[in-house]
């Protein structure tokens, strides 16, 4: 069989994956819808735009043509934002053959639809969702190029899928658990983003430490919360899609998301902050999803409830933590139900 992989999208990740990918692979073929982009890899081998200073392999061979950079592949790792995920599986469809893993990266929902990116793909490539992968984990592009020690999760309730895709991306500098709960690292991976946008708003109100460390505990109870209503094993938010890659998001000056949410919180308008930040930041997106989620379920998700009057309803970030820390006396452990506990310690 032959050792081609293609990556779909050449942003920050899709670039930053196909590296990892290249290490291991022959060849590395990597989609982008932009000629110009696809020229400076293939001449100059730099991404600049969403890389910058950064060499990338010259076994990464970049091209426009669906046809071009799927045919003959044995993986296809798609790593669309979710706005475009939908648009992407679709044009792959017409390429994609069932003995192709096919594996995804990307951390959202579809936000008219409320459905995760599994679902999406499956539905567009006409398969099971357990033949989609989900890889996710703690693990920001800038510093996987830099060969930083990194860890993430392979998901797929097919052993053998997941087992697959540790084999492809396996290497000394990158490390992959596999975990057979989809749903859950799906959702800890999308929902993260919202809690980090929340941590950039703490730290651009000028809070300190305890808010942030609340912020990701309480974060951690919600997004467990919504997780376990939606079918996933709550042990899975206290591993790498879920505690690990919050606290990454949260706390990193890397993330697009924190970025976004401290200038938020130092007071700029939202569509300024999105033009200056020229790469996508998923949590605002999520947020809304997440909000219409929560209030379809009827979960409670505080911390999501605030930011999204916060984005979307010109709430101040002030009066939104003065909403949270003004809430009803709770009991702690009112974010997992004994109920579900039992359940899954049984
Ligand atoms: N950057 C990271 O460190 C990182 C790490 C883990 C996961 N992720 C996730 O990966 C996903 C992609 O993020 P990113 O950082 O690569 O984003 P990015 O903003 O760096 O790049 C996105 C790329 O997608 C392209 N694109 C957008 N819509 C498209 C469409 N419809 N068809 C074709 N191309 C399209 C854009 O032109 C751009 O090149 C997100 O869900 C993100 O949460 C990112
Ligand atoms: O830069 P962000 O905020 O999109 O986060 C990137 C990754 O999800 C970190 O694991």
């Amino acid at each position: 069989m032959s050792d081609k992989v293609t990556v779909l999208v050449a942003g920050s990740w899709g670039t930053a994956l196909a590296t990892v990918l290249a290490a291991n692979h022959s060849e590395v073929y990597l989609w982008t819808r932009k000629p110009e982009q696809a020229a400076e890899i293939n001449e100059a081998h730099t991404n600049h735009h969403f890389l910058p200073g950064i060499t990338l392999p010259a076994n990464i061979i970049a091209t426009t043509d669906m046809e071009t950079a799927v045919s003959g592949s044995k993986a296809v790792v798609i790593v669309a934002p979710s706005s475009g995920m939908r648009q992407v599986a679709h044009s792959l469809k017409p390429f994609w053959k069932e003995d192709m893993l096919c594996i995804h990266a990307t951390k959202g929902f579809e936000t008219e639809s409320m459905k995760r990116m599994s679902t999406v793909i499956s539905e567009e490539l006409g398969c099971n969702e357990s033949q989609v992968v989900v890889l996710s984990g703690p693990s920001h592009a800038e510093e996987v190029v830099r060969l930083c020690p990194t860890t993430v999760v392979v998901a797929s309730p097919d052993d053998s899928r997941a087992a697959a895709a540790q084999g492809l991306f396996i290497n000394n500098d990158f490390r992959v658990y596999t975990n057979r709960d989809q749903v859950g690292v799906e959702l800890a991976g999308a929902l993260k983003n919202i809690i980090a946008l929340g941590a950039g708003l703490s730290d651009g109100l000028g809070f300190g430490d305890n808010a942030k460390a609340a912020l990701l505990t309480r974060g951690l109870a919600e997004i467990s919360r919504v997780g376990v209503e939606l079918g996933a094993n709550p042990l899975t938010f206290s591993g790498l899609a879920g505690l690990g890659d919050l606290v990454v998001t949260a706390t990193s000056q890397h993330s697009r998301n924190w970025r976004a949410g401290s200038m938020l919180g130092q007071g700029k308008p939202l569509a300024e902050v999105l033009e200056s930040m020229g790469m996508v930041v998923e949590g605002i997106r999520t947020t809304e999803a997440a909000y219409a989620i929560s209030l379809k379920l009827g979960v409670q998700m505080p911390i999501t409830d605030q930011i999204y009057h916060v984005l979307f309803k010109g709430r101040t970030p002030r009066n939104a933590v003065e909403a949270l820390m003004g809430r009803d006396r709770k009991t702690e452990m009112e974010a997992i139900s004994q109920e579900t506990w039992e359940q899954w310690h049984s």
